[in-house]
């Protein structure tokens, strides 16, 4: 098997489960947080300072690396893991998701899908057995199969055709996968907003032996209530001898939710890409850096944050280096929020394991100055 899940507890408050991925590049323990690293990097930080705040494993886009530098060239180097001196696991999207929300999308069949490049314009074809040699040529430990994620709102119909597109889509990816012993492929269930089209997506999607399943379709734009809602009658009818990964979320009441709701695996961009542009996660609440008030305040962006950003610079010297457009300002910000969700999880995992995790969310919502 190309990894093992170990269910190690599961929570008696609540459906949170503690568990451990067995992978050929290590151990992820879960729940855990995933860092996305687009273009094989997480923008503004080294594989060392991933290490160093305990990232266990990293996303990268299959639609990005397809189209530049390309995966022929990353196979050549010998895989993702050597191209971008990554040792620990990797998990790789299909590059559906980006096709149909970045790519110039020309038009949809039951072949695939026709796009145009974001970055030059040129014509170029996903299919399920296109994405999968991709996938198989990157390497990653765990490959998301090519799915089509309906767009919120989307009515019953579009989202019951979509749904049983991304099965017949599956049975293809299962086809055309050469190394199943050594990359787990995942299907992701999708379904939208509807109680009874999620329950038929499940059937067909868990009726393929897979190592793991996500739920797709969400974090798409709809409220967080109904996002919540879907999972809690979704993950109870998913394996519990297999991961589950919520596609695409990462602010912290949503990870909360999610564990709480029985999901182990979380990606999400958020935490890098408003680290860029000068928003900290702290414990509590927001940070805009850029705010004037903080011009002359000494104090670190999280006074309750030990990690390198909190423990040496101040708020004052971290906005000046915005101010004056530092490329040290992306990398200190995003280093502290990686670090925060990564320790928010960790602290998860502990509560899990006290069996307190109901007692965690109500007291880090009150700190983060959310309502339950
Ligand atoms: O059903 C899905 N299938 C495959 N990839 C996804 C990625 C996803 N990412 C989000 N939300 C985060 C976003 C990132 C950019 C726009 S929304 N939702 C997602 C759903 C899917």
């Amino acid at each position: 098997m190309a990894i093992k899940y170990e269910l190690i507890k599961v929570c008696k408050q609540s459906g949170a489960r503690l568990g451990k991925i067995h992978t050929p590049h290590g151990v992820i323990e879960t729940p855990i947080f995933m860092p996305v690293g687009t273009q094989a990097t997480v923008k503004a930080m080294t594989p060392e300072e991933l290490k160093k705040i305990e990232a266990q494993i990293i996303l990268s886009n299959t639609y990005h690396l397809y189209l530049r530098p390309g995966h022929k060239l990353v196979e050549k180097a010998g895989g993702l893991h050597k191209f971008m001196n990554w040792d620990k696991p990797i998990l790789t999207d299909s590059g559906g998701f980006q096709v149909f929300s970045l790519g110039d999308l020309r038009k949809i069949s039951e072949e695939g899908v026709e796009f145009r490049s974001h970055i030059d314009g040129s014509k170029h074809f996903l299919s399920p057995e296109k994405a999968i040699e991709i996938e198989n040529s990157l390497g990653a430990d765990i490959i998301m199969a090519f799915d089509e994620c309906a767009p919120y709102p989307a009515d019953r119909q579009y989202v019951k055709n979509s749904l049983e597109r991304t099965t017949r889509w599956l049975k293809r990816c299962i086809d055309a996968h050469k190394y199943p012993e050594r990359q787990a492929l995942f299907g992701i269930i999708q379904g939208g907003m509807y109680k009874d089209l999620r329950h038929q997506s499940l059937n067909e999607i868990l009726s393929f032996d897979l190592p793991g399943y996500a739920v797709g379709g969400l974090s798409v734009g709809e409220p967080k209530d109904l996002m919540y809602e879907v999972l809690e009658y979704t993950t109870p009818l998913m394996p519990k001898d297999k991961p589950r990964y919520l596609m695409g979320v990462g602010s912290p009441d949503c990870l909360i939710e999610g564990v709480i709701r029985g999901i182990d695996m979380f990606d999400c961009v958020h935490p890098t890409r408003i680290g860029r542009n000068g928003t900290a996660m702290t414990s509590i609440g927001r940070v805009v850096i850029k705010n004037a008030k903080y011009a002359e305040d000494f104090m670190p962006l999280d006074p309750n944050c030990d990690c390198y950003t909190c423990k040496s610079y101040s708020r004052a010297y971290i906005r000046h280096l915005f101010k004056a457009g530092e490329i040290l300002a992306s990398r200190l910000v995003t280093y502290h929020n990686l670090h925060f969700l990564l320790n928010l999880m960790k602290e998860i995992r502990q509560a899990i394991m006290e069996d307190r995790l109901l007692d965690y969310r109500r007291e880090f919502f009150q700190k983060y100055g959310y309502t339950l």
